[in-house]
């Protein structure tokens, strides 16, 4: 099967309130996928309705090639969930309870446990109501990962998480993809995904603004260009030429010790810029991608939906 999930149309209303306006897309099977988007998005809509904890109010979802509707009980053993409000009876050790979800999903071994807990620093002998945010969260993962599931469902994973536990969380991803498991992942930071991701959905307001390689996206990002000119030069005919090129924005003529300093923003071919460069003398040239986490601000923040591909 070369679709792991695929979302037709899925919307859902809560009374008047929007939660999933129409969101189709596919996720391929053994493809990480990042879904990101801010607080109010509609991720935690979208992962409860693949996995039929809500209704949706129109459109359809296939997981693993099921009907969540009509196989939930199915589709639920070949699943590892992390819940975003992930909770477990707190009088429990945390032994006792990944012991205990692991014979729901069929028996784990306990070597698989021990590992997964000594990977991420967590005390197996530990009441999990004494356990810190980050150290429930890892609970939370062992659970998902355990039993080698086909489809990980993991809701805002790194919750919590400190940045080492982070890296270990990473390789545990990694690893599963490795073995041909799908990863479906949330988040509202693209720093917690880019690293890993195949592809990433960003969505908005329960809609889908832009589905892309994480490469892709780099690839759109503006440059941030600065190019320092020697001496002497006339800082407004430099302005002049410089901001009608094709693909300039933001572009700023500061003297500097005799020449000038110009900043701008670039959007597609440096051709021209380079171009028009060459006419002076050229001291220094520095050129960065675009943060991409200021990229997803801008996507979040358009008035229009930006790009979809695929
Ligand atoms: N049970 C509910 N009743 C009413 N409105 C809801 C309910 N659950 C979600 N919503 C609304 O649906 C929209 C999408 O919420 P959702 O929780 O899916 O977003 P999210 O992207 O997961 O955000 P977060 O990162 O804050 O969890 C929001 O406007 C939210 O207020």
């Amino acid at each position: 099967m070369a679709t792991a999930i695929e979302l037709h149309e899925l919307s859902k209303s809560y009374g008047s309130r929007r939660g999933l306006a129409g969101l189709s897309l596919q996720v391929r099977t053994g493809e990480v996928f990042g879904y990101l988007g801010p607080n109010g998005a509609g991720k935690s809509t979208t992962i409860r309705l693949l996995l039929d904890l809500i209704r949706p109010t129109g459109g359809s979802a296939r997981v693993l090639g099921m009907d969540p509707r009509a196989n939930a009980v199915d589709l639920h053993r070949r699943i590892g969930y992390l819940a975003g409000d992930f909770v477990v009876d707190g009088r429990q050790r945390v032994g006792e309870c990944l012991t205990f979800l692991g014979h729901l999903r069929g028996g784990v071994p306990s070597t698989r446990i021990q590992d997964l807990a000594e990977r991420l620093v967590l005390d197996l002998d530990a009441r999990i109501r004494s356990l810190s945010k980050g150290n429930r969260q890892k609970v939370g993962l062992i659970q998902a990962f355990m039993h080698h599931p086909d489809l990980l469902i993991l809701d805002e994973p790194t919750s919590g998480l400190d940045p080492l536990v982070q890296q270990t969380f990473l390789e545990l991803v990694r690893e599963a993809r490795g073995i041909g498991q799908t990863v479906f992942m949330s988040s509202h930071i693209m720093s917690e995904v880019e690293a890993v991701a195949d592809r990433v959905a960003i969505i908005r307001a329960g809609e889908l603004v832009t589905l892309s390689t994480v490469a892709e996206l780099r690839a759109r990002s503006l440059l941030q260009v600065q190019i320092t000119f020697a001496g002497p030069i006339d800082p407004t005919r430099l302005r002049g030429e410089f901001a009608s090129l094709p693909g300039v924005s933001e572009l700023d003529v500061a003297s500097a010790a005799g020449g000038a300093v110009l900043t701008c923003r670039l959007n597609g071919s440096p051709d021209p810029l380079v171009k028009a460069a060459a006419g002076y003398t050229v001291t220094g040239l520095r050129a960065d991608n675009q943060d991409l986490e200021d990229l997803f601000h801008s996507y979040y923040n358009a008035e229009e939906p930006v790009h979809v591909a695929r």
